[in-house]
């Protein structure tokens, strides 16, 4: 089946929010205008974005639920300081909801000059992501920042957005503010926005450009995993690098990993980031695994870069070699999943029998049932 307008729609969403948390960004990080105490910048910016893309969902395709990272009951507080934070969330909302349209953009999805909402709207939008998830049946997935951590550091974020349908990721859409063009010319563009629908392979568009064709991107067809480079967190609290070091060392590679905060790093594996050979997406649990594991991934950290890596030739997997499960919920499992590891189709096998190799020196038994 076609998802065109369910395309057409969240690329329009990706962009909009992509623009709001840039000037969040703008006015209140970059210009110091952060009072101590203040409510952090992200946290203006994350209620926002969910509240312009959850609208946004609702006004096109009312009956579909969405899980979405953030709950607006912060915001429903009587106090002078969820007051003050909800009407620049509510401020902010209504400016990118009423920017003009731009090509491809359409007034039945609710936004544009006088389109603004109340402050009730937008906390019910934000709301409304409140959809616990499921097997099966239509939901979106959002995580309006994906890597506050680098929003905050003036680096690598992402405004995430998926549909999934029966447990399946079908539409993906990664923005990524910052994320240069060509990661080889970090003083070139910035600005790309990645989609992806099942079937129709993965695109790269820069986000300057409303209007300029998609191009198609795909991970370099190699079998040589020694050329490879590692993509993962930046934050070694998030995903271990020492493990994956050791599994970079036993695949006989010698780059230097790329370590950057959010999806952003599925969009250059999806892309071939990484001294031309292409990269591996690399993210396992800092302590435990599995039932032990220290984190529990959430679907909205995973739904679009994993489309976006298996439309542009790749595989998505955990440690043990299992698809990520999207219906299992608003996370990925407690125990079902494994941590995830993604490369080109064709050394995907390798790296696996690396990480199995990795995880067993460290005493943590992986087999594929
Ligand atoms: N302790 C943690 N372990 C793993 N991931 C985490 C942890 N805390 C937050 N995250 C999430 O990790 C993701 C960032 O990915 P990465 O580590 O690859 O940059 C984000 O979704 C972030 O949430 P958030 O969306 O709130 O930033
Ligand atoms: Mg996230
Ligand atoms: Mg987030
Ligand atoms: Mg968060």
């Amino acid at each position: 089946m076609s998802y065109a307008k369910e395309k057409a729609l969240a690329l329009s969403a990706v962009r909009r929010a992509c623009g709001l948390t840039s000037s969040v960004f703008n006015r209140l990080v970059q210009d110091e205008k952060l009072v101590k105490g203040d409510k952090s910048p992200v946290t203006v910016g994350d209620f926002a974005a969910q509240a312009l893309i959850s609208t946004m969902l609702h006004h096109t395709f009312p009956s579909d639920p969405i899980v979405g990272e953030e709950d607006a009951a912060e915001l429903r507080l009587d106090t002078a300081e969820s007051t003050s934070l909800r009407e620049r969330i509510v401020s902010l909302a209504n400016e990118a909801i009423s920017q003009p349209l731009v090509d491809k953009e359409s007034s039945e999805w609710g936004i544009g000059p006088g389109k603004e909402k109340t402050a009730e709207d937008l906390l019910d939008a934000i709301d409304r992501g409140n959809y616990e998830g499921g097997q099966t049946g239509r939901m979106w997935c959002i995580d309006p920042i994906d890597g506050t951590k680098g929003f905050l550091r003036g680096e690598q974020y992402a405004v995430c957005l998926a549909l999934i349908v029966d447990s399946i990721v079908q539409v993906g859409v990664i923005g990524c503010p910052n994320l240069p063009l060509d990661l080889s010319k970090p003083d070139g563009g910035r600005g790309c926005i990645f989609v992806a629908v099942r079937g129709e392979g993965a695109y790269q568009i820069p986000i300057s450009s409303n209007s300029s064709t998609p191009s198609r991107i795909q991970i370099p067809p190699t079998t040589d995993s020694s050329t490879l480079t590692f993509l993962e967190s930046y934050e070694s609290s998030h995903a271990s690098h020492s493990t994956s070091s050791t599994i970079s060392s036993l695949l006989g590679i010698t780059s230097s990993p790329i370590r950057m905060d959010s999806q952003a790093k599925y969009g250059c594996l999806a892309r071939g980031d990484g001294n031309g050979a292409g990269g591996v997406y690399m993210r396992l649990p800092v302590s435990g695994l599995g039932p032990t594991a220290s984190y529990i991934e959430k679907i909205w950290d995973h739904a679009p870069g994993s489309l976006l890596v298996e439309e542009a030739g790749g595989v998505v997997s955990d440690a043990r070699g299992f698809s990520l499960d999207f219906g299992l919920g608003r996370t990925l499992g407690k125990g079902e999943n494994w941590g995830v590891v993604a490369a080109g189709k064709d050394v995907h096998n390798k790296v696996l029998e690396a990480v199995k190799k990795a995880l067993e020196g460290e005493g943590k038994v992986v087999s594929k049932a």
